[in-house]
């Protein structure tokens, strides 16, 4: 049922227009607008792979590889006509030595025009890649259950996020680069080396088989250690990003030493693969690279060419050339094995990356985005458990519910009680969906929230935690956040939602202290509301909730974390919010207990009583410590 809203005067200081709709719009059509990856399509199955993503730009990789083969004819007249030119100053032909200097000046500049538009065209290629695969990630992760977030850091994933795409885009960068250059140019030269003298030419592949045996064994082992690498940085960055978020407990217990001391023991463990991996680079490239390909190869074709050269089966010119080529050769060779190396380090970077993309996911329900768009229906609010046992993910064998009946009726209020770890929490969680039963089923109004819209489920059940979480931003953006599927769904604007907003705060008790901020709703509160005392972040997370004029409230209700008068401030504005909704509150505070209309006692995960408050006045008092309930 939607509220009315008294219409309040707008503040001077708002100026707010916040075209949502744009917003979404903008933010859906990304990807495809930009001609990226599809960010799986729905009914698209097909599993996320290097191929795939590389396949994403082949009209752009086939330009780039139409220009390489464009350009190669130039590049590869070089180490020809500077032969040529050698030749033709050992017979002092000076007509013929600037002739051969003129094609070369224009053969040089047409390769250097052409080589802008190969760097352009693979970096765009790479860049295309990064942000399409960031997006993608990025989508699947919203679209995971929470069970996986209980038992995946989210420094580890946004590890995934940034350094292991930048890892795999970087590392692409050298394989679109390098390896099609140098496959087309090792193709070009070895034709051309043929051309010149098959018997050389031969000479000069007598190290292809060991050298593709070392590259095999060199890229088994690497693939191997890339993954670890990955893993051992995304470690890293989880303990970071951990003890930087919580900086302040760390400070506050001065900490600092040991938090530097658990970093530095996980920066050690990715050094020490880094390490590793330098010393077995090391050893490949001196086997392959310097030893194979510059030494044996440059010797056997240096020693065999000057037999036939003083044999007269060669002439000079064609000699220096093949030398010529041999060089251009192993330096593109040099690059093929680094294009290599690349390839299979990203494959490391990219095995978790794919593991996400590639996870199935167990949400409940209708995912995010399914459904989206459909007005709310407007139905009373009742909730019902039946039979619900439930163990968390993290936990499985452990039962935190067992065989849970109850009914919270609609515009009612339900206060559960119980100790700590007896499971009220948990079934405030279920209510929400973010998790599902093992057994047994959850209703909102007669139909399973599993079974409900995903936005269509949230936009009838807020919750207010004791735990408020802010995001960084303007006190408008928190406030708004709870009424954005519907403002989008209606098209509001700002100075639609504005007055929606400060009636909100005016419930929350909160507009007169915005009113005083110098920027007013458009004050920051900086990460997670660090700008604004617990109070002040409660009452915005109940403007939030107001906004989102939700049919069941789920409420937390807080022991002694604010003083008094923030207290008494947070109190009333929960006792106006609370007004005419179906609210289930895991109540700590007697007053509450005493206002609801029944009370849900809990004990080890089973109900072990439910009543109206009269019925349990006497028991209260006596239990009241042992529940953890204040006056
Ligand atoms: N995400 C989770 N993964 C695994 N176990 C969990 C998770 N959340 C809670 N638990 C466990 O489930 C049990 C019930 O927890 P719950 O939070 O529902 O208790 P509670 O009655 O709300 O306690 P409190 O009053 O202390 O908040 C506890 O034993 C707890 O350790």
């Amino acid at each position: 049922m939607q509220k009315t809203f008294r219409q309040p005067e707008i503040p001077s200081f708002i100026m707010l227009e916040k075209p949502l709709l744009e917003e979404r719009r903008a933010s859906e059509g990304g990807a495809s607008a930009s001609g990226g990856i599809d960010r799986d399509a729905p009914g698209d199955c097909r599993p996320w792979t290097i191929r795939r993503v590389v396949l994403q730009e082949s009209k752009l990789l086939l330009v780039g590889c139409t220009v390489l083969l464009v350009r190669m004819p130039f590049s590869i007249a070089m180490p020809y006509l500077q032969a040529r030119v050698l030749a033709k100053l050992a017979v002092k032909d000076a007509h013929e030595v600037w002739l051969t200097v003129k094609i070369m000046a224009v053969a040089g500049s047409v390769d250097a025009v052409l080589d802008f538009w190969c760097v352009y065209l693979f970096s765009l290629t790479k860049s295309r890649l990064v942000k399409s695969l960031r997006l993608a990630l990025f989508d699947k992760l919203l679209r995971q259950e929470i069970g996986f977030f209980d038992v995946t850091s989210s420094g580890e994933l946004s590890s995934r996020l940034t350094t292991d795409i930048a890892t795999l885009a970087n590392d692409m960068t050298w394989v679109f680069r390098f390896s099609i250059e140098a496959v087309a140019r090792i193709l070009g030269v070895g034709l051309t080396l043929f051309h010149t003298d098959w018997r050389l030419a031969l000479v000069t592949c007598t190290s292809i088989p060991l050298i593709a045996a070392g590259n095999r064994v060199y890229g088994v082992w690497l693939r191997e250690n890339a993954v670890k690498v990955q893993d051992s940085l995304a470690v890293a960055n989880a303990v970071a990003q951990e003890v930087l978020s919580c900086f302040r407990v760390v400070y506050s217990f001065a900490n600092e030493r040991f938090e530097s001391s658990r970093y530095r023991r996980e920066v050690e463990k990715n050094f020490a693969l880094n390490k590793r991996q330098a010393a077995i680079d090391g050893v490949y490239y001196m086997l392959v690279s310097t030893f194979l390909m510059n030494t044996v190869v440059r010797l056997l074709v240096i020693g065999y060419g000057a037999h036939l050269y003083f044999g007269s089966a060669m002439d000079f010119e064609k000699l220096s050339r093949f030398v010529f080529f041999v060089d251009m050769l192993q330096s593109w060779t040099n690059m093929l094995f680094d294009s290599f190396s690349n390839l299979v380090k990203s494959g490391g970077a990219s095995a978790k990356v794919f593991e996400i993309l590639n996870r199935e996911g167990g949400r409940g329900g209708r995912g995010w985005g399914e459904g989206e768009g459909a007005e709310p229906m407007a139905a009373p609010g009742h909730v019902s458990f039946e039979n619900v046992s439930f163990s968390y993910p993290a936990r499985p064998g452990e039962a935190v519910l067992r065989g849970v009946t109850f009914q919270a009726e609609a515009g009612k209020t339900l206060a559960i009680i119980g100790r700590s770890g007896s499971g009220k929490s948990t079934i405030v969680n279920l209510i929400e969906n973010f998790y599902q039963p093992d057994v047994g089923r959850v209703l909102l109004d007669g139909k399973s929230v599993a079974a409900l819209g995903h936005e269509e489920l949230h936009s009838a059940v807020a919750i207010v935690n004791q735990d408020t979480v802010l995001f960084s931003g303007s006190i408008y953006d928190n406030i708004v956040y709870g009424a954005r599927n519907e403002a989008v769904r209606r098209g509001w604007r700002g100075k639609e939602l504005m007055p929606r907003v400060v009636e909100a705060a005016r419930v929350a008790n909160i507009h007169d202290f915005i009113s005083t901020l110098p920027g007013g709703y458009e004050e920051e509160v900086g990460e997670r509301g660090v700008q604004l005392s617990g109070g002040q972040r409660q009452r915005i997370a109940i403007a939030r909730a107001v906004l989102a004029d939700p049919r069941v409230l789920l409420l937390d209700e807080a022991t002694s974390s604010l003083d008094h008068e923030s207290e008494k401030a947070v109190k009333e504005a929960l006792d106006r919010v609370m007004d005419g909704k179906t609210v289930v509150v895991v109540a700590h505070r007697l007053s509450t207990i005493m206002n609801a209309n029944s009370i849900l006692v809990m004990r080890d995960g089973e109900i072990a009583d439910q009543g109206p408050p009269e019925r349990m006045q006497e028991w209260l008092k006596t239990a009241a410590t042992d529940m953890e309930i204040v006056d």
